[in-house]
């Protein structure tokens, strides 16, 4: 299968690039660049040479249609709401790495991202990849909403909880923390090196894209209109999500209890690995893998459960579950061309 990249310069491009180069059933295709068209790939990103080195092109939906069989896009919000549809009418799969197709309400999405939301005919048709809950409905899909990096690790470490009736709905708190390329590759004043460097930030609180999307999901797995407090960091590092979640049990419990439903909840999903008690995850255990880690304390003094989840914002925040859904999609194993053991140091 050939797949096509649209949004070629960025890293989350960089980064399917990366993984589908080991990927046994995905070629790499045309890989499209507003910025770039008609360059090699290697003057942008010279550790590609004697690897993969298409010339980047200019956006062409005939062309993509006839020479490739899926199309990821890993462009800003505001561009695939563009540039999916037509590939969408020509019969083509897409999954696009960023927001435009995740909320199922355009009023939502214009009110968080600012931008024009897409029509509710293309809007209809997406399936959100969150590929270890809705893996069921990702296998007919025609346009996957891959999820975004904040919420993959926010909705992993929550859902079980969630589901398991002990949670008061009430009273989620999320603390995220991300590393920069988080942001993507373009140049701007809060994620350059004096501004981040030795320095940590709390940025768009009260106002991040993240969070109508992780109620959203919360929502649809309880049933229950849920409202989270959210608040997102910039760390000096370069990849890694944190999201350290705060709730409110209903009833008393043991940790014991809480690693079993954990445990039970994850137990033939591959790619979420949860810690025996008393051990938490660490960013750099999970770096470069489409791995999500997940420790778990519950203290009985304030009947408040603490969930650490990481995951690596470029692979299981965006490339890799985009592959583990084009995975799904297929009927291949899910772990088909993932299974990278994390970098370490
Ligand atoms: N970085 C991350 O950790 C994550 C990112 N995402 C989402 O994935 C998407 C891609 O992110 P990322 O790769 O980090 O972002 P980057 O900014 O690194 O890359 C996006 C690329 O899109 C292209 N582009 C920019 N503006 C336009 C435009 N107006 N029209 C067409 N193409 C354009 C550019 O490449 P070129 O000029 O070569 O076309 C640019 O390099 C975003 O929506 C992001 O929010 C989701 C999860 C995690
Ligand atoms: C560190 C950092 O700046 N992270 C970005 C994540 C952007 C992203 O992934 O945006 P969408 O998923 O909405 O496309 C942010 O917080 O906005």
């Amino acid at each position: 299968m050939k797949a096509a990249i649209i949004g070629g310069t960025g890293y989350g491009s960089i980064e399917l690039v990366r993984l589908m180069k080991k990927h046994p059933h995905i070629e790499i295709g045309t890989v499209v660049s507003n910025s770039h068209a008609g360059a090699k790939f290697s003057e942008n990103y010279p550790q590609l040479s004697n690897i993969v080195d298409p010339i980047l092109e200019a956006f062409n939906p005939d062309r993509i249609c006839q020479e490739n069989d899926l199309v990821f896009f890993a462009t800003p919000s505001g561009v695939s709401s563009k540039l999916v549809p037509p590939l969408l009418d020509r019969g083509i799969k897409c999954i696009d790495l960023s927001g435009d197709f995740r909320l199922r309400s355009s009023e939502e999405y214009e009110s968080w991202y600012k931008h024009t939301p897409v029509s509710e005919d293309y809007l209809n048709h997406a399936i959100y990849g969150l590929s270890e809950i809705y893996a069921e409905k990702i296998k007919t899909a025609n346009l996957i909403a891959n999820p975004g990096c904040y919420p993959t690790a926010a909705a992993l470490g929550l859902i079980p909880i969630l589901k398991s009736n002990l949670a008061d709905l009430n009273t989620i708190i999320i603390d995220a923390k991300s590393g920069v390329s988080g942001a993507g590759r373009g140049l701007s004043l809060t994620s350059h090196y004096a501004e981040i460097n030795e320095n940590l930030k709390a940025y768009k609180l009260g106002a991040h894209q993240h969070i109508p999307e992780i109620e959203q999901t919360f929502q649809d797995e309880t049933g229950h209109p849920i409202t989270i407090t959210f608040t997102t960091h910039l760390v000096p590092m370069t990849r890694g999500i944190m999201c350290t979640m705060y709730l409110s049990l209903n009833e008393n419990v043991t940790t014991d209890e809480i690693q079993q439903i954990y445990s039970e909840f994850y137990k033939y999903k591959p790619f979420v690995r949860v810690r025996s008690q008393g051990a938490f995850p660490a960013t750099k255990e999970v770096l470069g893998s489409n791995y999500c880690d997940i420790g778990l304390h519950f203290d009985a003094r304030t009947n408040r459960l603490t969930v650490i989840s990481v995951i690596d914002n470029l692979v299981k925040g965006a490339a890799g579950q985009a592959i583990q859904n084009v995975n799904i999609m297929n009927g291949w194993d899910e772990q088909t061309g993932l299974e990278f053991i994390p970098m370490y140091p």
